[in-house]
């Protein structure tokens, strides 16, 4: 059982909570990526929905795929938002933005009645951290900013290296917004909502990626015995 077939099995269960009509936020990844194909091909069968995409990346393979898209200015209001993650702990905090794309991806899950995350169980966390925290910031005063959320760091009890997303060319990684993104190598993270406020008082930050009361369920696939097993934390109701 191979990660592509854990990340489609939990695609495919978060696909059965679709129902005609529905407005709904298409998150950013390659497991989200499964399920925008699921989708695709049930679009393809008749399905009517209407999609806001959370990236660039995303609304080219929905387009690509005939799924109708709207803008969020055009759809503010949304029923569910089907999402990846790279890291979800009990209480369904996450870190996401691993892709790059956690400013829309926050935007739109806070503008949907549901938020639905859909992952690998291996995301599945006791404390979040191990994976480094993305924090989109704008390009001004780079350094300052820089400086700053290190403090803030520090300040929530955490500690690590804070570095700038580099691309393969040695260039700072651009977000779809024009940002860039400053990834917190901390370990662990033990007071997720310290950080997050903590991060958010430092002028230049534009959003980070902790997502914290947000998320509604986890749909998450393991393997089990050469099958994929899922798993549901919180309620998909
Ligand atoms: O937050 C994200 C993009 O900004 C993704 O949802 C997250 O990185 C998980 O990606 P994948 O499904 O490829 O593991």
């Amino acid at each position: 059982m191979s990660g592509p077939d854990l990340r489609r099995a939990a695609a495919a269960r978060a696909l059965d909570l679709v129902e005609p009509g529905m407005r709904l936020g298409l998150g950013t990844g390659s497991t989200a990526a499964a399920f925008v194909a699921l989708l695709g091909e049930r679009v393809g069968a008749g399905l009517d929905i209407l999609g806001v995409p959370t990236s660039e990346a995303t609304r080219a393979q929905a387009e690509s795929l005939g799924i109708r898209l709207a803008t969020l200015d055009e759809q503010p209001e949304l029923d569910l938002t089907i999402d990846g993650a790279d890291e979800v702990d009990d209480q369904l905090r996450l870190i996401k933005g691993g892709g790059a794309a956690l400013l829309r991806e926050k935007i739109v899950a806070c503008a949907s009645r549901r938020m639905v995350v859909i992952a690998d169980a291996a995301k599945h966390v006791a404390r979040l951290g191990a994976f480094p925290l993305p924090i989109e910031v704008n390009p001004f005063g780079l350094k300052a900013t820089h400086r700053a959320v290190e403090a803030a760091v520090a300040a929530a009890g955490c500690s690590g290296a804070v570095r700038l997303r580099g691309r393969p060319d040695g260039k700072p990684l651009v977000t779809d917004g024009g940002h860039y993104i400053l990834d917190a190598h901390l370990g662990a993270i033990p007071d997720p909502e310290a950080l997050g406020a903590a991060l958010w008082a430092v002028p230049g930050v534009v959003e980070h990626g902790l997502f914290l009361g947000i998320a509604d369920a986890a749909i998450l696939a393991a393997a089990r015995d050469g099958q994929a097993e899922v798993t549901v934390l919180g309620s998909l109701a």
